[in-house]
């Protein structure tokens, strides 16, 4: 069966509230913001307007609700037939797929207004390309077409870090893109350890995820070698940019090396679920932790301890 709803029902006004929330996936949109929020700080040098983090937040909030909904509306034929995903509100019948259309246009019209008005356009503009990305590039032609879905359309997830560096800006400098870069090379591992955990659910609804053509082996490989990758490059933001100093050296070091261990276990034992669970686990914590380590390494406070520091120890 394709493309079924479930037969819809009366609710009450709190269940079709929850039922829209549930459509927003929301559970993904505070990693997504947290990254938005360690460029901006990075961008101002550790001092940014409450005012601009706060409406830039909230419009990175509704356009990544407005893209998570259209996959929903998108999706909902596949959702219905997986396990994981068959109570989502299209599926299970308690949103209709044309009331979810109307709910996304309104989300992403609010989020390009508010931003457009109160931040600037060029951050209004790139959010809504987050949009377009996740849904033309990842959700329409990669991911039920090739087992690069989320290395190309990862590039939607990378999006936020250059709306919180535009939004400080004005523009889009080397760093900006660079934070992109991590985000971008740390989403196969993010990824691919989550499908290793629910690749029979891909399976079975024909969605080509690595795991599921090329095997649990060459998968976990992948993710040793992009792991590998993002770690050294996480560096970069000290040197050769020269924008974070060694308090943001010490978090990346010591999340990367943890990172790595993960990735190497995963490696070791591919078929293991739970191996590959803490590894899915983990890379959102590095996520988080790392962007933490942006934001602590930027604020003043720490510059002048690092100043006061690095003086005393060249007097010795
Ligand atoms: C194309 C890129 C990506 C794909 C395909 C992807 C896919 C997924 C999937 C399928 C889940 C499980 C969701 C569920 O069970 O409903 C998930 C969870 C999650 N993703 Fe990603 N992801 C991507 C990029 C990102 C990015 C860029 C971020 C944030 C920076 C992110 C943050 C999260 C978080 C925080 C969770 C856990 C949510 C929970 O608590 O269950 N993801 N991801
Ligand atoms: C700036 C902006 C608006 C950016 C949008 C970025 C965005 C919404 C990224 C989300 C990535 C993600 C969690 C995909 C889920 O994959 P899936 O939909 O294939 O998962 P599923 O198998 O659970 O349906």
């Amino acid at each position: 069966m394709t493309g079924t709803s479930l037969s819809p029902r009366n609710e009450t006004f709190l269940q079709v509230i929850q039922s829209y929330y549930q459509l927003t996936k929301p559970r993904i949109i505070p990693l997504l913001l947290i990254t938005t929020a360690a460029a901006m700080w990075l961008a101002g040098n550790g001092q940014v307007d409450p005012l601009n983090v706060f409406i830039t937040l909230l419009g990175g909030t509704l356009a990544a609700a407005s893209a998570q909904t259209l996959n929903c509306i998108y999706d909902k034929d596949i959702d219905y037939e997986m396990q994981r995903t068959r109570k989502r509100p299209i599926p299970s019948g308690r949103v209709q797929p044309q009331h979810a259309l109307l709910f996304a246009i309104a989300l992403a019209v609010l989020s390009f207004t508010l931003m457009a008005w109160f931040v600037n356009v060029l951050s209004a503009l790139l959010a809504l390309s987050g949009i377009f990305v996740y849904m033309l590039v990842y959700t329409h032609w990669l991911k039920r077409h090739s087992t690069q879905n989320i290395v190309i359309g990862g590039a939607a997830g990378a999006i936020p870090a250059l709306v919180g560096w535009s939004a400080v800006t004005g523009e889009l400098s080397w760093t900006a893109w660079f934070l992109f870069a991590i985000v971008f090379f740390w989403t196969p591992p993010h990824f691919w350890a989550l499908a290793m955990m629910i690749c029979d659910d891909y399976a079975e609804v024909n969605v080509p995820m690595l795991p599921v053509i090329k095997g649990l082996k060459n998968t976990a490989e992948q993710v040793f070698a992009y792991t590998l990758f993002v770690v050294p490059l996480s560096f970069g933001l000290i040197y050769p940019l020269g924008e974070s100093g060694w308090i943001y050296g010490i978090f990346s070091a010591v999340l990367g090396a943890f990172f790595i261990a993960k990735a190497w276990d995963l490696r070791q034992a591919p078929e293991d679920k739970m191996k590959a669970r803490s590894m899915f686990k983990y890379s959102i914590l590095y996520m988080m932790l790392l962007c933490t380590g942006i934001v602590f390494d930027s604020l003043p406070f720490t510059r002048q301890i690092i100043a006061l520091v690095t003086d005393t120890i060249t007097q010795i």
